[in-house]
């Protein structure tokens, strides 16, 4: 039974979840990296919020690890290149608490506007200060956003409800995305210059990292309010306090630092600041949601191989992966044949769906033939990391369908590009299960890609193949199928034997000297 830790605080519809799906569950918070690194490997998944930081020290202990589930957005708590190297799959809830969050930037705004915070410290502390605490309205204000995916263009829809103008700053951003959104599309200098407050909703990314910096924010409308609900990092702290001194920011709510938890801060105390502990989140309908979420994408992955959102690797559901499983068991034989017989560096890889295959999401087909490839090169390939270790390797991957049927109704094939040319070899399943080869570097030929094999490329001659069977039975090694193909009669023929033990280099030796052998070779699948 798969075994996951939930280590984060987490609604318990999760654990209820996991329980329910057939997944054994630890709830244990709080931990330190040790405390964490001495458990992890007991796990095959971990389910976290952003307390844990699952970094490369932590996955190297992790050596059960399957999944990483982010009951949350951000996953910038997490190595994602340490934990795709390890074969780890990363997933996370991108929609779950996107509302949640619009709104704590909108209530936040709202903060802002009216000095909300301060004006309630003030009355409780039995002043009833009512002339020192004039707001302003945020009808007919310019709202400018930085960043209009999930949760910005929640905000500018709840902000255009309020009757605020909504610019915005996205690089990615469509102009037909924009007036959909009911937003104008700005450059940054112009959003600083027009917005009466700005609000982040980015990642924290080498573009991002201090987009609010001293000179962006020297370029803001004087009195502007700022929001952060996404990443700290993507205000210059620093900046900012200076310019809420200087009365260049009019006020700033932040629930998000450069270092959580952010127990102290220069920007504590400075007039004009609001911050709230990274609550973004922090309602029950979200908590539900993610957790919910994240339980069910994660025991999907561990009991039947479905993959939901993940950032690693390529979505599969659950319906899919019953389907294509009989799909990846043929990628990743004929991907361990061709990496098995193909010496020197490869140019390129392609793999060709035919028929009924090429219906289906090529992506995990993908990743099964370059795992079953590049298990000959290293023992630490999966589907997760196999598409990593090509790329890293200067392999080029193509994928090509033919949705038209050929001589099967349904047919892989894997082409591998040397110095030495392109050869391929093509497999398809009988009966939709079982996976066959039917083709080998051009030569038909019908195998079942299984256990010990025996490779021979011979002269096709009288007599040679009572010979080799002879040496095998000379050397006690039991054939259990035999399988054969040629080019043209006399011309180049190909032998594929299942042997009930591996071949030896003795035994392999004595083969390659056999008369008419042009090349022998022992494989295993
Ligand atoms: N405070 C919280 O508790 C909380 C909760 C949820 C999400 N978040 C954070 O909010 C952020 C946004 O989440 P989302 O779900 O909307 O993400 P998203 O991926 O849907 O949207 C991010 C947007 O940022 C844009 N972007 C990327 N680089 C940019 C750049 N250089 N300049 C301007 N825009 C750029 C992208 O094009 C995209 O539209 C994330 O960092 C997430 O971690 C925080
Ligand atoms: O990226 C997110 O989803 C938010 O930052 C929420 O983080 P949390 O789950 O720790 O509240």
């Amino acid at each position: 039974m798969p075994k996951v830790l939930i280590s984060d605080k987490m609604d318990p519809k999760a654990a209820q979840i996991f329980r329910e799906r057939g997944v054994e569950v630890d709830e244990i918070t709080g931990k330190t990296p040790d405390e964490l690194k001495a458990i992890i490997g007991e796990y095959d998944g971990l389910a976290i919020r952003s307390s844990t930081k699952v970094t490369k020290d932590i996955l190297d202990h992790a050596t059960n690890l399957k999944v990483v589930g982010r009951a949350g957005i951000g996953v910038d708590n997490v190595d994602i290149p340490a934990a795709s190297s390890r074969g780890v799959v990363v997933m996370n809830t991108p929609f779950g608490n996107s509302i949640t969050t619009a709104e704590h930037a909108i209530a936040l705004m709202f903060a802002l506007a009216r000095q909300l915070p301060e004006a309630d410290a003030s009355t409780q502390a039995g002043k009833w200060e009512k002339n020192r605490f004039m707001g302003v309205e945020l009808t007919a204000k310019t709202l400018g956003l930085i960043g209009a995916g999930n949760i910005g263009s929640i905000v500018a829809d709840r902000a255009r409800g309020l009757k605020m103008k909504v610019v915005a700053f996205d690089p990615f951003l469509t102009p037909e995305r924009a007036v959909e959104m009911g937003v104008e599309k700005v450059t940054l200098d112009e959003l600083l210059a027009r917005a009466d407050f700005i609000t982040l909703h980015t990642p924290l990314t080498d573009q991002t990292r201090n987009i609010l910096s001293a000179e962006a924010i020297a370029k803001t409308k004087k009195g502007v309010r700022i929001i952060n609900c996404a990443r700290g990092g993507l205000i210059d702290e620093a900046a900012l306090k200076a310019a809420l001194d200087s009365g260049q920011v009019g006020g700033a709510a932040l629930d998000v630092f450069v270092e959580e938890p952010a127990k102290a801060s220069p920007l504590f105390g400075t007039p004009g600041f609001i911050s709230t502990p990274h609550l973004g989140a922090s309602t029950t309908e979200a908590q539900v949601n993610v957790a919910i979420q994240v339980a069910e994408q994660m025991a999907d992955y561990l009991v039947s191989g479905g993959v939901t959102n993940a950032l690693n690797v390529p979505s599969l559901s659950a319906e899919e992966a019953p389907k294509l499983k009989p799909y990846m068991a043929l990628a990743e034989k004929l991907g361990s044949l061709v990496g098995q017989l193909t010496t020197g560096a490869i140019g390129r890889i392609s793999i060709h769906t035919e028929g009924a295959a090429a219906e289906l999401n090529p992506k995990p087909i993908t990743s099964a033939v370059l795992a079953g490839f590049l298990r000959n090169q290293t023992d630490t390939v999966n589907m997760v990391n196999a598409p990593f270790l090509a790329k890293d390797r200067g392999m080029e991957v193509r994928e090509v369908r033919t949705e038209r049927e050929g001589d099967y109704h349904t047919l892989l094939r894997v082409s591998v590009k040397t110095a030495d040319g392109e050869r391929s070899v093509a497999g398809t399943l009988f009966g939709d299960q079982a996976p066959r080869l039917v083709e080998l570097f051009g030569i038909k030929v019908e195998a079942d890609l299984a256990g010990d094999m025996l490779y021979v490329v011979n002269d096709d001659a009288p007599g040679f193949i009572g010979r080799l069977g002879t040496l095998l039975g000379q050397a006690g090694v039991n054939i259990g199928t035999f399988h054969l193909g040629r080019r043209q009669a006399g011309g180049e023929a190909v032998l594929l034997l299942s042997v009930d033990e591996p071949v030896s280099a003795d035994l392999l030796a004595q083969v390659k000297a056999l008369p008419g052998v042009r090349t022998a070779m022992g494989l295993a699948f």
